[in-house]
């Protein structure tokens, strides 16, 4: 598994990857793939697990905090004789053997990670830090998945991979969004530096069933007042956009991602771009065509646009997404009814 991968930032590592754990290739040893997923009791992450569960070549460990996460995420995983789910915090060390390692612990939702930004960015420095480090002690690749907000208020658009971005330093995003841009360098130092294999995914803006309720992004805040019959809140002006990618076509992305043999960074989100307006109309069309649509204050630091370019994922990848938004809302609509037990009115 220790194939030179090509990186698109112009520099080529001249350090050959660590060995892998030397039962990998012994001739009696069950060959199974030992695949950790840092955040795989959370939105995206379990997602992730249930398709990395459907190979019987795979064995997954979780390691999750919880504090986005949740064990329901899981739970027709656990207690499986290839699953395994460990209460662990990145910012703390973990020693186990696997020879993948996929990176997603971090809150996601701004309200969740503001609410401790010291924290936050502990998360994603010291965490990457870390696994990183049992990258290099056991020989494993890592994916990190970091976001479309290392372009901050970007003055490219769309934005491809080639864009180092526009980031306030010290704005109250700058927990998440600096603290993936340091992760993403961390990754290629250990990769320059240790030869570690890498593989970045830049996420955009992705819903689907199983985002937390009272999340606060954008769609499942719409989703969740519409279902129950209350106003869509859109933040002002409302012409800010965003593009949204519906969760089974990232977790695709990520694991084409992992197998292929390019580094990355490379953008997985779909293209298609909406103001918050066009899609508080579209929730209401499609959910609850009752509910008002309402102007609320904004935070600071807000991007004002967001699309992908994805011509590096489609070309190196084979990969771009298939469920479009109207056909990806419904498919969610049903898991928030289901969990916020309201039947749809016909
Ligand atoms: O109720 C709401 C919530 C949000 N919004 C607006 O919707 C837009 C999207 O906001 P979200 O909170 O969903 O997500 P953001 O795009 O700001 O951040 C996200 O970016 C990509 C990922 O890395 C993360 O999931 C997250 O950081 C913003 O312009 C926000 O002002 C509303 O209009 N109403």
């Amino acid at each position: 598994m220790a194939k030179e991968a090509s990186n698109t930032n112009g520099s080529v590592t001249t350090k050959p990857p660590p060995s892998p754990s030397p039962l990998r290739n012994a001739k009696f040893f069950q060959a199974n793939m030992r695949i950790l997923v840092t955040g795989g009791a959370g939105f995206i992450g379990s997602h992730l697990v249930d398709r990395l569960m459907e190979n019987e070549k795979n064995e997954v460990i979780v390691a999750d905090n919880y504090f986005t996460g949740s064990k329901d995420n899981l739970k027709k995983w656990i207690g499986h004789p290839r699953f395994e789910l460990i209460r662990h915090d990145v910012t703390e060390t973990l020693l186990v053997e696997v020879d993948q390692i996929y990176h997603l612990a971090c809150p996601a939702s701004p309200i969740f990670y503001k609410y401790n930004p010291v924290k936050t960015i502990k998360t994603n420095v010291i965490g990457t830090l870390n696994m990183l480090g049992l990258a290099k002690r056991v020989g494993a690749r890592i994916l990190l998945t970091s976001t479309s907000e290392v372009y901050g208020d970007p003055l490219m658009h769309p934005q491809d991979e080639t864009y180092w971005g526009n980031v306030n330093p010290i704005g109250v995003r700058s927990c998440y969004d600096e603290g993936k841009r340091v992760a993403e360098t961390l990754m290629y130092d250990y990769h320059r530096q240790h030869g570690i294999e890498i593989r970045i995914a830049r996420i955009f803006n992705t819903y689907g069933p199983r985002m937390n309720i009272d999340d606060g992004r954008v769609v499942s805040n719409f989703i969740a007042q519409a279902v129950r019959g209350e106003p869509l809140t859109v933040q002002a002006p409302g012409t800010q956009t965003r593009s949204f990618c519906y969760v089974s076509d990232m977790v695709d992305g990520l694991i084409r991602l992992m197998e292929g043999d390019n580094t990355g960074p490379i953008n997985i989100g779909n293209p298609g771009e909406f103001t918050m307006l066009e899609l508080a109309e579209t929730v209401k069309e499609l959910i609850n065509p009752d509910v008002e649509i309402i102007s609320v204050e904004n935070t600071p630091d807000d991007p004002r646009q967001r699309k992908p370019d994805i011509t590096k994922a489609k070309e190196l990848l084979g990969w771009e997404p298939k469920i479009k938004l109207r056909d990806g809302l419904p498919l969610m609509e049903d898991d928030f009814r289901t969990r916020l037990g309201v039947t749809r009115k016909n």
